[in-house]
């Protein structure tokens, strides 16, 4: 079965200093892939790879099979973002958050609404449709930036950091809600944080640490019999560079 995302031996630095360093690691179709690192271990880098902001130089990012250098349109087509800055209009509704969002990925009108509504339904928004979104609290906001980035029925949903600055109950719910989407359909995630305690143990994780893969497997099997927290430490402290 072809992957959902795949990456291998992509590199990038930001002049001298190296960002991402030989990054190298597969999540299958339908998995939950947790992208643990610390502050500057890569992340924000290797989503603006995937997200067509910049080329990497070196090596190859592939998203259900189609490879972000040779055919980005075909690539990206295949992406759903949501980015550690909040980009919703908050002047306007949440449905026509999602509509101008459709307009902007060329999906006719008429189909528009359809889908804004399937995809709030999908996050458990649908009564929130007609609220602006300025009135919602900030978890309801990310469900919201989250279905707007389903529209367009991307095969993988990327996240970076997405519950930064939401309270302990709204990460959780959040946390559960893009768990349910992977599980229920299909869709492949990368989730990108640093927060331990957002991973379950059955996801894929990837901890990043200085722009290298330092462990990638099931968390189960990388926290072996001490808690995840002791091993991501230990792996990404300042002397395991
Ligand atoms: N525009 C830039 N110019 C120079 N160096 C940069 C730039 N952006 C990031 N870096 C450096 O690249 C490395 C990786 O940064 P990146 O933002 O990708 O990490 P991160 O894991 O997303 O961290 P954070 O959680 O703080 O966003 C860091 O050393 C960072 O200082």
């Amino acid at each position: 079965m072809t992957p959902g995302l795949r990456i291998e031996d992509v590199r990038f630095a930001y002049g001298a200093k190296t960002a991402l360093d030989g990054v190298s690691f597969t999540v299958e179709q339908g998995a939950f892939c947790a992208l643990l690192g610390p502050n500057g271990a890569g992340k924000s880098t290797l989503f603006s790879l995937l997200t067509g902001l910049m080329r990497a130089p070196h090596g190859r990012l592939e998203a259900a099979g189609h490879d972000l250098g040779r055919a980005p349109r075909r690539a990206l087509a295949c992406i759903g973002a949501v980015f550690q800055q909040p980009t919703l209009d908050l002047d306007l509704s949440v449905l026509r958050n999602l509509t101008y969002f459709a307009a902007l990925h060329g999906i006719p009108r008429r189909e528009a609404e359809g889908r804004a509504r399937t995809a709030l339904a999908r996050l458990s928004m649908e009564e929130r449709a007609h609220e602006r979104a300025r009135d919602l609290n900030g978890g309801h906001r990310r469900r919201a930036e989250i279905a707007r980035a389903l529209m367009h029925d991307p095969a993988v949903l990327l996240l970076d950091e997405p519950t930064v600055g939401l309270d302990a109950q709204a990460r959780a719910a959040l946390t559960a809600h893009v768990h349910d989407l992977a599980r229920d359909a299909g869709l492949t995630v990368l989730w990108a944080t640093h927060l331990v305690d957002e991973v379950r143990p059955a996801d894929q994780v990837v901890i990043l640490h200085r722009g290298r893969v330092v462990a990638d497997g099931a968390a189960s099997v990388i926290a072996g019999p001490r808690p995840l927290t002791d091993v991501f430490l230990s792996m990404t402290s300042r002397r395991a560079a």
